[in-house]
């Protein structure tokens, strides 16, 4: 990138107190993920409540939470309506409230993101007769403010203006559609959901920091392909606090899964190994794993990992079959800082982007996908169940545009 261009970023990530831009020597992947292990995670842990052991649990019986509370609805996309005729006298039968769709709820999901690139790109539109250089201009901005990421965000304004030049853009409206198709293409380029193979067990490894929602993501993915028939074990291998086994056994109960535990403090390696036995042993389907997510640095991390993976391989030879990075959404730049470190640390092959829910930071789904060519496989938009949706990236544009 040009050095002006730097400046004009650097400049501009200062003015609006982005923090993340490595690229510009403001901080570091590293120093971002110490800062973040050493912030509060950005929801409350959930209360705990007595328990009885599960049938794998080494140890002896242990305090575990509460379900998860089911999250509040957001509140719905403000929409200007016509007016219409007064409302029907009210019938006597009580009528039933139909459930809204998952697009529907997907869209007020992204109702803050939607304000965050589309208000602000519909404001920048109002009344412009012609597109121009200047209005490219504007719009790299607002992309770049709405979390897209620099290199996504250059990329696509490259692209929009090769359009303008061709004489494609030649209203607001126009842009918009380009805008949306060029948004889409990129989310399209390394899109591929995942995809649990027969072999047994299929082995899914979750890491990221703490607090980004990886034991509820396996919770929901727990109950996904245990109501698909297969049998799943949970392995707490964050042994680092004792609340994650906790919260995870919480889980596996409510799932009606097994779970594999061991003590506080415990070898994570030891936990990994005794899953891999139990999940040979009694023909799992489906082995999750989850991972401590206070790691400090690049090193602890790959160190950390290396052990983990060497002790699985032992056992399920070409395990892990996926390795699955949690990222909260609403960190933004935050997110996209993991994704680089827990890339190069941990070979990562799938992405869950949490809290889309209420979050305005929606944008950095394109971002992780296009910087770091990572198939996002799920989103997660809300605490229950059913709130983690395998990633489609046309209903996900579509939602965002709408
Ligand atoms: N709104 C919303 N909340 C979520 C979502 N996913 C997870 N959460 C909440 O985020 C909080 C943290 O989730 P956890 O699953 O405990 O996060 P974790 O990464 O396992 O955290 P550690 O156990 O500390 O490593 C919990 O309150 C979850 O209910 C989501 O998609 N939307």
């Amino acid at each position: 990138m040009a050095e002006e261009n730097k400046g004009f970023f650097k400049g501009l990530f200062k003015k609006l107190g982005i923090v993340g831009a490595e690229e510009f020597g403001e901080t570091t992947a590293d120093q971002e993920l110490e800062q973040q292990a050493q912030q509060e995670p950005s929801a409350p842990e959930q209360p705990p409540v007595a328990a009885p052991p599960t049938q794998a649990q080494s140890t002896q019986p242990v305090a575990t939470p509460a379900p998860a509370p089911e999250p509040s609805a957001p509140s719905p996309r403000q929409v200007w309506t016509e007016p219409t005729a007064p409302a029907p006298a009210p019938v006597s039968e009580p009528v039933e409230q139909a459930k809204p769709s998952f697009f529907d709820r997907l869209k007020r999901s992204l109702s803050k993101t939607h304000e965050t690139i589309i208000g602000r790109v519909d404001t920048l539109l109002l009344g412009k007769k012609q597109i121009d250089t200047d209005t490219l201009e504007e719009l790299e901005e607002i992309l770049i403010t709405a979390d897209l990421g620099v290199k996504t965000t250059v990329d696509l304004i490259r692209t929009l203006e090769q359009r303008l030049k061709r004489d494609e853009l030649q209203d607001g409206a126009a842009l918009k559609r380009a805008l949306k198709e060029e948004i889409q293409l990129r989310l399209l380029e390394h899109h591929a959901p995942l995809v649990v193979t027969d072999k047994k067990p299929f082995v899914i490894m979750v890491i990221g920091v703490n607090g980004v929602g990886k034991t509820t993501t396996i919770g929901k993915l727990a109950a996904r392909y245990t109501g698909e028939g297969k049998k799943v074990l949970l392995a707490a291998a964050d042994t680092f606090r004792a609340a994650a086994a906790e919260q995870l056994e919480t889980w596996a109960k409510r799932v009606g899964t097994d779970i594999v535990r061991h003590k506080e403090g415990a070898d994570p390696s030891a936990v990994v190994f005794d899953a891999c036995k139990a999940a040979i042993a009694r023909g799992t389907d489906v082995l999750i794993i989850d991972t401590a997510g206070r790691m400090h640095t690049k090193v602890n991390l790959m160190e950390e990992m290396k052990k983990i993976r060497r002790v699985l391989t032992r056992e399920i030879p070409d395990g892990p079959h996926e390795t699955l990075l949690v990222l909260d959404a609403a960190t933004g730049q935050n997110a996209l800082s993991q994704a680089k470190l827990f890339k190069e640390a941990a070979d990562v092959t799938g992405v869950v982007l949490t809290k889309l829910d209420g979050s305005a930071k929606g944008g950095i789904v394109v971002a992780v996908c296009h910087e770091y060519a990572l198939p996002v496989r799920f989103i997660g938009v809300g605490e229950s169940v059913e709130d983690l949706r395998a990633f489609d990236p046309v209903q996900f544009v579509d939602a965002l545009f709408q």
